[in-house]
């Protein structure tokens, strides 16, 4: 045998005890939007989905999409504006985020991961009543003037009820569920859903072992652009009041930090650019990104 081909049996044998640890465990994966778009990427993360499901792990995949539905407004002649790292959304707005979200990109990441021999099913908080959104009841601080600021963001929801049959049920069958972060609300309405609180809902409800954001970024990184390897819950909201942590990286700490407020056991911010982040986070011992402890 090649020295190579004993590394990679290594490495392979390496994965055993991570795969018993994991067996029959909940992962949600937040596979981000801009972590999308390259062929090999994609097919390397449905791979890494497949290969979970095969080793009987559960994935859960939720998708986001931000960049895209950027585009498409563009194409559209409306202009993208975002509050808080959060998109304002008007009727016309969550119409074209549904499209996108729910229909275009869910569909692809099915089709990715169906290729890989498995069993994608691809839905949104709608199917099965599985989340049911409120018009999301945001505040931002100033930061310079540290007055505190109510926002309307439009049609952007914040999930308040989760029922877990339809998980459940996917769970125990050969069915990977792909979910897009749209979801109705009791009042007749469509929300749009930040991907990343939508995971994090999902994660709290099924109590999973793992979440996982994929992003295109190492992981939280400080002033100087260093990865933070380890963050407080108490850390992490002293670097969003100061302004360390901004933009999109905002609803996706809060979401960490929620997430395990309601009981899911680890949460790691990583970089979703590297080929294979999923397998190498979770089945090996080189776990990359930025974990977020209690
Ligand atoms: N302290 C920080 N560390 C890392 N990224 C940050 C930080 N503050 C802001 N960001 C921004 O957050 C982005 C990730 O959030 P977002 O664009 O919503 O990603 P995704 O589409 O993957 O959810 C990064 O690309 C970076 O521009
Ligand atoms: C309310 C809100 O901002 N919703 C997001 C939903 C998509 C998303 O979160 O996608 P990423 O994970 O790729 O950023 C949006 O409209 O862009």
């Amino acid at each position: 045998m090649t020295d190579s081909a004993a590394m990679q049996a290594n490495l392979l044998a390496e994965a055993l005890p991570f795969m018993q640890a994991y067996e029959n465990k909940t992962v949600v994966v937040k596979y981000g939007g801009h972590a999308m778009g390259d062929q090999a990427l994609g097919r390397a993360f449905a791979r890494d989905i497949a290969l979970l499901k095969q080793s009987g792990i559960n994935p859960i995949v939720v998708h986001g999409g931000g960049p895209q539905i950027g585009a498409m407004l563009t194409k559209m002649g409306i202009e993208s504006r975002f509050e808080g790292g959060l998109r304002v959304t008007d009727q016309r707005t969550v119409e074209i985020v549904e499209m996108v979200l729910a229909g275009s990109i869910n569909k692809e990441i099915v089709a990715l991961i169906n290729a890989e021999g498995e069993w994608a099913i691809g839905l949104c908080g709608k199917d099965g009543n599985m989340v049911f959104a409120e018009k999301a009841k945001k505040t931002i601080v100033d930061p310079d003037s540290r007055i505190e600021r109510v926002l309307d963001l439009g049609y952007v929801g914040e999930p308040v009820e989760v029922d877990r049959t339809l998980l459940d049920l996917l769970a125990r069958s050969e069915m990977i569920p792909v979910i897009a972060p749209v979801a109705p609300g009791r009042d007749g309405a469509t929300y749009n859903i930040n991907a990343d609180t939508f995971a994090g809902a999902i994660a709290g409800a099924v109590q999973a072992a793992r979440c996982l954001f994929l992003t295109d970024v190492p992981g939280v990184l400080d002033r100087d652009g260093q990865l933070i390897k380890e963050l407080s819950v108490a850390q992490a909201r002293a670097l969003i009041a100061d302004g360390t942590i901004s933009g999109g990286m905002i609803p996706k700490v809060e979401t960490c930090i929620e997430a395990i407020d309601r009981g899911v056991q680890g949460v790691v911010i990583l970089n979703g650019k590297v080929l294979h982040a999923v397998l190498l986070e979770l089945l090996t011992e080189h776990g990359a990104g930025t974990l977020i402890v209690p």
